[in-house]
């Protein structure tokens, strides 16, 4: 049914980059405040300025994760290290907290001044999901992600919300860990082989993998599915339309 195994029962949706078209968003803003960071930083430690790559740094060290793994994740790939501040530290303070602040501020003003574009073969799937009688969740680590099921209207078709918020007051590991998967499908009382996962990012179709579920579809959208698949996904499409129209398995 729509593409997946007999015996999936629910489905958890990756958001940024598989329902809607937020990962490039992400992608600029994180560029935004590590371009600015790692100027500043250069230029005190006397070294040349080497930018932020925002497809090749962004996929292996960033994409997918909770922020403030991927401040710490990109700034140890660099030999980095910064003190870890707190979480009310002002956007310009050059500590973890700081930095994942500041890229906080820019990733909401593009929300808020571009709006959100949602895939519409995403739309498509879940409107079929729905209606085909499949249990519903949103598994992101992004802590925007209801302003965006909100402000895109995808919110109605959601049963159960795990994100960025629910990692930090429930004590969660982030992607790639399985947890913030494993949590959702507990949510519905099943088994992780009756539900499937759908990502963009390889660090969730780590997760996926690693949960074992009964179903990991790579979302490819950057021209990675090689990598998805290296990282766990076991089938991988360019859009959800295509596990509607049968193309894909
Ligand atoms: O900074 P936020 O909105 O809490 O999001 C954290 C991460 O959420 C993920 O969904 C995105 O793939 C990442 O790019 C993003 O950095």
């Amino acid at each position: 049914m729509l593409g997946l195994p007999t015996g999936i029962r629910v489905c958890l949706f990756d958001l940024d980059g598989v329902l809607t078209d937020t990962a490039a968003v992400h992608a600029a803003a994180w560029k935004e405040m590590f371009d600015r960071f790692l100027r500043d930083y250069a230029q005190q430690q006397g070294v040349p300025f080497r930018p932020f790559d925002a497809r090749a740094e962004y996929d292996a060290y960033v994409d997918g994760k909770p922020r403030m793994d991927g401040v710490r994740d990109f700034l140890t790939s660099r030999g980095i290290t910064l003190p870890e501040g707190t979480p009310d530290d002002p956007p310009d303070a050059q500590t973890v907290n700081g930095l994942g602040n500041r890229k906080n501020e820019a990733v909401q003003q593009r929300i808020r001044t571009d709006g959100v574009h949602v895939f519409e073969g995403s739309r498509r799937y879940l409107q079929a999901a729905e209606q085909a009688g499949l249990r519903r969740a949103v598994v992101s680590s992004s802590a925007n992600t209801r302003e965006v099921l909100d402000v895109t209207g995808l919110a109605q078709y959601v049963e159960e919300i795990v994100d960025g918020v629910t990692i930090r007051t429930d004590g969660l590991k982030g992607k790639p860990a399985p947890d913030t998967f494993l949590a959702a499908a507990a949510r519905f009382g099943v088994d992780p082989s009756e539900a499937a996962v759908f990502e963009d990012a390889l660090a969730g179709v780590a997760a996926g993998h690693a949960g074992g579920f009964g179903r990991v579809v790579g979302v490819d959208r950057v021209g990675q599915a090689e990598e998805l698949a290296a990282h766990g996904a076991d089938v991988v499409v360019q859009d959800l339309a295509e596990l509607l129209n049968g193309e894909a398995l």
